[in-house]
C-alpha cells in the first residue's frame, strides 16, 4: 500500500483469517530505500522475498495444494498493481515448481502495513521502507484492500481493455460498500463476504486461463438467466505476457441458506437408518429396485415410503429439476464455441480413454504401495481392485463413440452434494471449477451431461456408506444388512431422480442418447469418478477409501 494509504486507510478487517497466527520469517535488517510502489521492480528484494520468505510461507496455508510433493523452488511468474489512485497492492502470480517435474501457480495478494496490529494474521515478512517500519502481510486480511477490490469491480468500464481488467455485470446494481468478513468456512480457495449480500471468492490456484467457475457462472446467470446459481456480479482478471486472460476473482450474490446438500442427506439417512429399528423394517422383505430404473415418487411401494418417508423423494425431485434445468441452460447454446453442444468423435474418445488409462494406472500404485495400511475391509476391497485390475481396465477400454448418439455439452464436472446449497424446499449449484486433479483445458472439454448425474449418484452412495461407517453401534443391525439396506435404498433415490431429470431433458430436446447408451454412460462415468474418487481419498482421508472401494465394487458387480 502507499505510505499515503497506508496511514490513512488502515482499518482492521472485520475479522481475521481462520488460519492460525503464524510469525513471520525474521530475515535480518532487511531495509529498503526505495517506495513501496517500486519494491517490486528491485531484484534484490524479489530474490529475497522468493526464496528466503515465500517458500517458507507458502507451504504452510491452507490453499497451498502442493503438499503431497516436494517444493523445488518459487519464481515469480507476474506481478500487477490491485491499485486506485495513491493506494497500491501488488497481485503475485507465484510458479511453484516440484521436484517431481510439474509446476502450480498460486496467486497471493501483498499489502505493507507499518501497524502491527493489523498484521495479526498471514504476516509474511517484517522489513523497513524508507526508515518506516512495518509489515508485508497477505492483503485479503485488510478491509481496505477488500473494500477497493469491490469498489473497482462497482466502478468498471463495460470493456476494459487495460491489463488488470475488472467487470461488473450489466445486471448487478451494486450498493456502496459498507462492510466485509472472511466467508470462513473450509475451502481452497478465499472468499469474501462484502456488505452480507456479495461474495467475492479469490482463487489461490490459478490457471493460464480464464476459470471455468467465472466462465461457467457468467453464462449460466448472465447469458442464459438459470436462477439456481449464485448470480454473476463481476470479476478480476489479468492478461498475462502471452496475452491470455486470467481469472483471478470472482463475485457473485450471497445466497442465503441452510447448509449444503451433503449435510442434509446425511441427516436424512441417519433419521432413515433409525427407522429401521424404530419400525421394525424386514430388509429382506422391502422390495427391490433394479439400479437406473425410472420411478415416479409417487409410484415408490409404500413400504419403503413408510420407511423413508416421502420428503426425501420429493427433495431428490426437486435436485433433479435443477440441475436438468442446468443441463438445459448448457445445451441450448449456437453462437459461443466454448459452449456450443458436440457429438461424440474418435479425438474424444482418445482423449477420454488416454486419461482414464493414465488415471487408473496411478490408483493401483497407490493402492499398492499403501497396502501395508490397510486392514480389515479396506484391506479386503483393495485386494479385490487389484485383483480385478484387468476387468476395470477393459471397461475402461470399452467405449466406441461410433454407437454413441447424444451430444456432449459444457457440465459442472466435479457435481456432488457438498457442491449444492439448500435453501428451503429449493436447491443451488455452485463451483463449476471442475474437478481439482484435471488439467484447465481437460476440464472445458464437453463431456456427457450424463457425467454430472453420475457425480450425483456416487454422492448418494457415499452419502449412505458414511452415514453407516460414521455411525457405529446405532443402528442395531449386522453390517452387511446395513448395506443390503442402504444399496436397496439408493436405487430408489437414483430411480427416482433419473425419472425427473430424463423427463425434463428429453421435454426440452437436450439429446442425452437412446436409454441403452444412457445406461451405458452412466456406468462409464460412475466407474470413472470412484476410480478418481480413491485417489482423492488416498490423498486427502485414507479412512474413507473404503467408500470408493465399495463403490467400484458395486459398479463392476452390477
Ligand atoms: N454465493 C454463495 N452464497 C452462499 N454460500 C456460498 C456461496 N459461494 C460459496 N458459498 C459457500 O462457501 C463454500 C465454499 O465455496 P466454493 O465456491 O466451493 O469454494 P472453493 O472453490 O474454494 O472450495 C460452499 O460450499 C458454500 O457453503
Ligand atoms: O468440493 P471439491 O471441488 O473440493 O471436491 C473434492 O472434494 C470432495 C470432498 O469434499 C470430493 O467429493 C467426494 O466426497 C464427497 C463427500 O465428502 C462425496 O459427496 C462425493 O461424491 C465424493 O466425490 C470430490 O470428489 C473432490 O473433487
Amino acid at each position: 500500500m502507499a505510505k499515503k494509504a497506508a496511514e490513512a486507510k488502515q482499518q482492521k478487517g472485520s475479522d481475521s483469517a481462520e488460519a492460525p497466527a503464524q510469525e513471520a520469517v525474521q530475515v535480518e535488517g532487511l531495509q529498503f530505500d526505495i517506495p513501496w510502489e517500486q519494491l517490486m521492480d528491485d531484484e534484490r528484494f524479489v530474490e529475497v522475498f522468493l526464496s528466503d520468505v515465500l517458500e517458507n510461507y507458502v507451504v504452510q496455508q491452507r490453499w497451498y495444494g502442493g503438499k503431497s510433493s516436494t517444493m523445488k523452488y518459487i519464481e515469480l511468474q507476474e506481478y500487477f498493481r490491485i491499485q486506485h489512485n495513491e493506494e497500491v497492492y501488488y497481485g503475485l502470480l507465484l510458479e511453484v515448481n516440484f521436484e517431481e517435474a510439474f509446476y502450480q501457480h498460486y496467486f497471493l495478494p501483498i499489502a505493507f502495513v507499518s501497524d502491527e496490529s493489523f498484521a495479526e494474521r498471514d504476516r509474511i515478512l517484517p522489513l523497513a521502507i524508507r526508515g518506516q517500519e512495518g509489515f508485508i502481510i497477505d492483503a485479503v486480511n485488510l478491509e481496505a484492500f477488500r473494500r477497493l477490490v469491490y469498489e473497482r469491480i462497482l466502478m468498471a468500464e463495460p470493456n476494459d481493455t487495460t491489463r488488470v481488467r475488472y467487470h461488473k455485470s450489466t445486471e448487478f446494481r451494486g450498493t456502496p460498500y459498507e462492510s466485509s468478513k472472511f466467508m470462513g468456512l473450509e475451502q481452497s480457495n478465499t472468499s469474501i463476504i462484502i456488505n452480507g449480500k456479495s461474495v467475492i471468492k479469490f482463487f489461490r490456484r490459478i490457471y493460464a486461463d480464464k476459470n471455468p467457475d467465472y466462465e461457467m457462472s457468467r453464462f449460466l446467470s448472465e447469458r442464459k438467466g438459470y436462477k439456481n446459481t449464485p448470480a454473476y456480479q463481476g470479476s478480476l482478471s489479468i492478461m498475462d505476457t502471452d496475452n491470455v486472460n486470467v481469472t483471478i476473482a470472482l463475485m457473485q450474490e450471497l445466497v442465503p441458506n441452510q447448509g449444503d446438500a451433503w449435510d442434509y442427506m446425511l441427516k436424512e439417512l441417519h433419521k432413515i437408518f433409525c427407522n429401521l429399528e424404530y419400525k421394525g423394517i424386514r430388509v429382506d422383505r422391502l422390495p427391490k429396485l433394479e439400479l437406473f430404473q425410472r420411478i415416479n415418487s409417487r409410484q415408490v411401494p409404500p413400504e419403503i415410503i413408510d420407511w423413508a418417508g416421502l420428503g426425501v423423494f420429493l427433495k431428490l425431485q426437486k435436485l433433479a429439476q435443477r440441475t436438468a434445468e442446468m443441463h438445459i441452460a448448457l445445451g441450448s447454446e449456437f453462437e459461443d464455441t466454448a459452449f456450443t453442444p458436440t457429438r461424440f468423435n474418435g479425438d474424444y474418445e482418445v482423449w477420454l480413454k488416454n486419461r482414464l488409462l493414465y488415471m487408473f494406472q496411478n490408483r493401483l500404485n497407490m493402492v499398492e504401495n499403501n497396502l501395508g495400511r490397510l486392514e480389515g475391509q479396506a484391506l479386503e476391497l483393495a485386494n479385490e481392485f487389484l485383483e480385478r485390475k484387468n476387468e476395470i481396465r477393459k471397461r475402461f477400454v470399452n467405449f466406441d463413440w461410433t454407437k454413441l448418439k447424444g451430444e456432449r455439452l459444457r457440465v459442472h464436472g466435479d457435481y456432488h452434494l457438498g457442491q449444492i446449497l439448500v435453501q428451503g424446499d429449493d436447491f443451488f449449484l455452485l463451483d463449476f471449477e471442475g474437478e481439482p486433479e484435471s488439467t484447465i483445458r481437460d476440464r472445458k472439454v464437453k463431456q456427457p451431461p450424463l457425467k454430472d448425474i453420475a457425480g450425483i449418484f456416487r454422492s448418494f452412495h457415499y452419502a449412505v456408506y458414511a452415514t453407516i461407517f460414521d455411525n457405529p453401534g446405532k443402528y442395531p443391525y449386522p453390517q452387511d444388512e446395513l448395506f443390503a439396506a442402504g444399496e436397496l435404498l439408493y436405487r430408489y433415490f437414483v430411480g427416482v431422480f433419473l425419472d425427473t431429470y430424463v423427463q425434463m431433458i428429453q421435454d426440452h430436446n437436450i439429446n442425452i442418447g437412446y436409454s441403452a447408451e444412457r445406461i451405458f454412460l452412466l456406468k462409464y462415468c460412475m466407474l470413472e469418478k470412484a476410480v478418481y474418487e480413491l485417489g482423492y481419498e488416498m490423498n486427502s482421508r485414507p479412512d474413507w477409501a473404503v467408500i470408493p472401494l465399495e463403490g467400484i465394487r458395486s459398479i463392476i458387480n452390477d
